[in-house]
């Protein structure tokens, strides 16, 4: 069984170590190992997780998502091996800080491509923490918090005590038009049960029933379509796309290829549900950027509609362009 991974990320400030910390003190996050990545030669964050965890480790050359590759795949072993050896308790998930200018994609790429990781963990979700008083304006100047925010499964949104209910509803808003099939939930430093943060992960989307549409949450895209109302975040665009017919797997093999090999860089993160020609049940892809997590036969359509659906979050891909894309990808099929 591969050990489920959670990735906490954030901008910096945003409140990742408060938070981490405050999961630390929970009974229920006894079985997690912790990775904290720090950037830099004096590391510190290790310092303020203050819990007496036993298996939290520093690793600390580099940021992980650009560098240092190699050593997260020696943190991981050396984890697994202390426990083999008794040196450390056993984990049955581990927690990944990363440093607040990480670009979570690269991670994820990292977990999926890393043959060395892909077969022993999974990564299970992608948490990040924005801050209620400097949030928008880090969205405004920062792509590495837009990227954040983009890829989260789950939003903590952290500081509301600091913010105006106003401000606190604005980035909320804002943030939902950014990425819809986010959760986001506002935290207070860091107090939030561990069950009741991962509980807002949506389910691995590998089972045929209602679970795999809240994870792909169509309709939140549909709404948004791709008209960003605030001029900000202009060029990233969540929308859905969808199409009425079915299609080969061999047409959507090379059309997953051509667009994650020509446009994976400004594909931030693509979900969808296909309908496939003469197969009575759906296939499930997901990609962030040019990573395509390892699809996913459902054994039976999770309800009546058996429409495709394909929610995307881009930067400056036109909506219209993934659209007729997919309409030339069902005409190939039925050739
Ligand atoms: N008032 C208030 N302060 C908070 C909250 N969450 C975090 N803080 C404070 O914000 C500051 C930064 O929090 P950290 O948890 O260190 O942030 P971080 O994201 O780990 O920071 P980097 O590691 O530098 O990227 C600290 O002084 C925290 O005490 C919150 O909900 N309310």
């Amino acid at each position: 069984m591969a050990i489920p991974v959670v990735l906490i990320t954030g901008f910096l400030g945003s409140g990742k170590t408060t938070l981490l910390n405050h999961l630390l003190w929970d009974p229920e996050m006894g079985d997690t190992a912790v990775i904290i990545n720090e950037f830099g030669d004096v590391a510190i964050d290790h310092l303020l997780v203050e819990s007496a965890i036993e298996n939290a480790v520093v690793l600390q050359s580099g940021c992980i998502c650009c560098t240092v590759r190699g050593d997260l795949v020696d943190t991981l072993d050396d984890l697994c091996a202390k426990v083999a050896r008794g040196e450390l308790p056993p984990f049955s998930r581990i927690a990944i800080e990363t440093t607040g200018l990480a670009d979570p994609a690269s991670l994820v790429r990292t977990f999926l491509t890393e043959r060395l990781l892909a077969d022993r963990f999974t990564l299970r979700a992608v948490v990040t923490t924005v801050d209620a008083v400097n949030g928008a304006v880090q969205l405004d100047e920062f792509e590495e918090a837009r990227h954040q925010a983009a890829l989260a499964d789950v939003i903590v949104l952290t500081k509301s005590d600091l913010a105006s209910p106003e401000a606190v509803a604005s980035l909320t808003a804002r943030l939902k038009e950014a990425n819809p099939s986010a959760a986001i939930v506002p935290v207070v430093h860091g107090a939030i049960a561990p069950d009741t943060l991962f509980a807002l992960v949506p389910a691995h989307p590998s089972r045929a029933d209602d679970e795999v549409l809240a994870w792909l949450n169509s309709e939140a895209f549909e709404e948004t379509d791709g008209h960003a109302h605030s001029h900000h975040d202009s060029s990233i665009k969540p929308f859905a796309v969808t199409l009425d017919r079915p299609v080969t797997r061999e047409a959507l093999r090379s059309w997953l290829r051509s667009i994650l090999s020509l446009r994976g860089a400004d594909l931030l993160r693509m979900k969808g549900i296909v309908a496939l020609k003469g197969e009575a049940a759906p296939i499930v892809v997901h990609a962030v950027q040019n990573a395509l997590y390892p699809p996913v036969q459902l054994a039976a359509w999770p309800s009546d509609d058996h429409t495709t659906r394909i929610v995307f979050i881009t930067r400056d891909i036109a909506p219209e362009a993934l659209r007729n894309s997919l309409e030339v990808l069902a005409s190939r099929s039925a050739a």
